[in-house]
C-alpha cells in the first residue's frame, strides 16, 4: 500500500472532525474523497500529508509511520495542492512552478538540467507553457489552479493530494485536469464535490459523513441512491451512461423547498 490511515482521528476545539478513519491507498490509483461541506475532506488530506498531527491512530507510507519520516523525505515523495493556495510575492508562473523543485535541491546543488526538464514538462501538462512569464497576480482563478497543479507535478511526487482541483475551472479544464490526474502513474487522492466527475475519473471513492467513512470502494459500490440520500439528503436516479460507460447520477428536484440545512 502507498498511504494508509489506521483508525485516524483529529479533534480541534473540543470537536471531533475526523473520526476513526481507516484507508488503504493502492499505488498508482486515483482515489476520490467525497462528502458534504464540512464532512472532513480537507482535514483528512492535511492529516495524510503530515501538515496536521493526528490526535488518534496512525498514518503510514509504505508501512512506515509518517512521524518517523523526515520532512524532506515527505516533501520529496508527496505533493499537496490546496483549495485556495495563494502567494503574496511578486512572482511569475515560472517562479511558482520552479518552487516544486525545492525538496530536490540542496544548499550546494545549483539549478540542474533535470529541474528544468521537470518544470517544462509540468507547464506543458497543464497547458501553461506559453504563460510562463506572466505575473501570478494577473492570472484568473482557474489559471492559478493549473499553475499550482504544475508546481506539484514539477515536484515529481509519488503521491499527489489535491483539494478540489477542479475549483474555479471551466468544464473543459475540469475534464482536462482530471484526465491528466488519471493518466499519471502517481498515486492521487483528491477531494471532489462532483459525483459524476468522480465516477468518471476515479478508480476508488471514499465517501465521508461527519468525519467518518460512510462507504469506500469502486464508484459502483459507493454511489448508490440509498447512500446519497443518507449522506447528502438528496434523491437521485443512478444509471450507467450509454455515452461514456461510467455511472451517471441524476439529481431529482427536492419535493418541498426548505431553508439551507446545517
Ligand atoms: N482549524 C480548525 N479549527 C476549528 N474547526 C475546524 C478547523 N479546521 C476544520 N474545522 C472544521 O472541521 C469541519 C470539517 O472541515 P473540512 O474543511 O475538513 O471539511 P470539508 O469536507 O473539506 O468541507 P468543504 O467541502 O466545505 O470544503 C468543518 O466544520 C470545519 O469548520
Amino acid at each position: 500500500m502507498s498511504i494508509q490511515a489506521h483508525g485516524v482521528s483529529w479533534s480541534t476545539a473540543g470537536r471531533l472532525i475526523v473520526d476513526d478513519v481507516s484507508l488503504a491507498i493502492t499505488p498508482g490509483e486515483t482515489v476520490g474523497l467525497l462528502g458534504p461541506n464540512g464532512s472532513g475532506k480537507s482535514s483528512l488530506l492535511r492529516l495524510l500529508c503530515g501538515l496536521r498531527r493526528t490526535t488518534g491512530g496512525l498514518i503510514t507510507f509504505d508501512d512506515t509511520p509518517i512521524e518517523t519520516l523526515g520532512r524532506r523525505d515527505v516533501a520529496r515523495r508527496l505533493a499537496l495542492v490546496e483549495q485556495s493556495a495563494t502567494t503574496d510575492a511578486d512572482v511569475t508562473v515560472l517562479d511558482v512552478v520552479r518552487l516544486g523543485r525545492t525538496p530536490w535541491r540542496s544548499m550546494l546543488s545549483g539549478w540542474r538540467e533535470e529541474d528544468s526538464v521537470a518544470v517544462e514538462q509540468a507547464l506543458a501538462q497543464v497547458g501553461m507553457g506559453a504563460r510562463r512569464h506572466q505575473n501570478w497576480h494577473t492570472l484568473s482563478g482557474g489559471e492559478r489552479q493549473r499553475v499550482h497543479i504544475a508546481r506539484a507535478l514539477a515536484q515529481r511526487p509519488r503521491e499527489l493530494l489535491l483539494d478540489e482541483p477542479t475549483n474555479h475551472l471551466d468544464i473543459q479544464h475540469q475534464l482536462e485536469i482530471l484526465a491528466l490526474v488519471r493518466r499519471l502513474s502517481t498515486t492521487c487522492v483528491m477531494a471532489l464535490h462532483d459525483l459524476n466527475l468522480a465516477a468518471m475519473f476515479c478508480d476508488q471513492l471514499v465517501l465521508l459523513k461527519e468525519g467518518r467513512v460512510a462507504a469506500a470502494g469502486t464508484p459502483e459500490s459507493v454511489l448508490t441512491c440509498e447512500r446519497i440520500r443518507d449522506v447528502y439528503g438528496v434523491e437521485t436516479v443512478i444509471e450507467r451512461s450509454p455515452h461514456h460507460g461510467c455511472l451517471h447520477v441524476h439529481y431529482l428536484p427536492q419535493k418541498s423547498p426548505v431553508g439551507m440545512s446545517d
